[in-house]
């Protein structure tokens, strides 16, 4: 599945924040020209890979061409995965502070869980959507972080990242340095496996195999 040679592919994102981790974190690394397009697609409900499909396809739809969208889900394991897609509104009502309560306790003492509630890990889940264009099969590129939900540190200029400490860190991700969250970000994850996926299709492109077969 890949794009014919010499078109770009275009980002639809409603997210500038999202934007901006994306192109620092491809760098020139992603082997077509990436295009971004601010359009608000719809929020679908659902399992995430159901919902970065119709995502896709919507997206394909509108822009009759090569697309990629992006949809990302804050997973805590003691509720079974939730919020997960359903964090953009949990967010934007509790706002960071909030994040936390659904599983942890204020008390003179600090922070306790919630009883009932065995632990306060979560994972980070980031899912990318390519498809061809209007009617073409979606391709989905995964990326996953594991990490805990802590009362907010850090900056609050993305989402929920003040409330999400990554494992092996003492840092939130709003914390770190955006090059050493964007080293181990969800999305570094699954924008490392779409670029790896494009490189190989690219290289496997008659255009180039030419060339290929003269370098051995
Ligand atoms: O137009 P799209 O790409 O859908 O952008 P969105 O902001 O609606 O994004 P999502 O539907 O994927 O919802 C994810 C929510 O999580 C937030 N979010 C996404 N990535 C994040 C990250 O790396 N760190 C913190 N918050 C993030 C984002 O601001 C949303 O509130
Ligand atoms: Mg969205």
């Amino acid at each position: 599945m890949a794009v014919p040679a010499g078109r770009s592919v275009v980002f639809v994102t409603g997210n500038a924040k999202k934007l901006e981790e994306v192109i620092q974190i491809l760098g020139d690394k992603f082997p077509y020209k990436l295009v971004s397009k601010k359009i608000d697609l719809p929020e679908y409900q659902g399992e995430p890979d159901e919902i970065s499909i119709q995502k896709c396809n919507e997206a394909a739809r509108q822009i009759d061409g090569p697309v990629i969208v992006e949809d990302t889900c804050l997973c805590f394991r003691a509720l079974g995965g939730l919020p997960g897609p359903y964090i953009k509104w949990f967010l934007d009502k509790l706002k960071p502070e909030g994040i936390p309560r659904l599983i942890l306790q204020k008390n003179i003492f600090g922070c306790i869980l919630l009883a009932g509630f065995e632990d306060k890990s979560a994972w980070a889940l980031c899912t990318f959507a390519f498809s061809a264009g209007k009617d073409q099969p979606v391709k989905l590129f995964r990326g996953i972080t594991e990490g805990c939900i802590v009362e907010p540190r850090g900056p609050r200029d993305f989402g929920w990242d003040p409330c999400f400490q990554p494992d092996g860190y003492d840092k939130t991700y709003a914390e770190l340095p955006k090059e050493v969250k964007n080293s181990i970000s969800h999305r570094y994850r699954a924008l490392a496996a779409m670029s790896e996926h494009f490189s190989q299709s690219n290289g496997d492109a008659p255009q180039n195999k030419k060339a290929k077969e003269e370098e051995n």
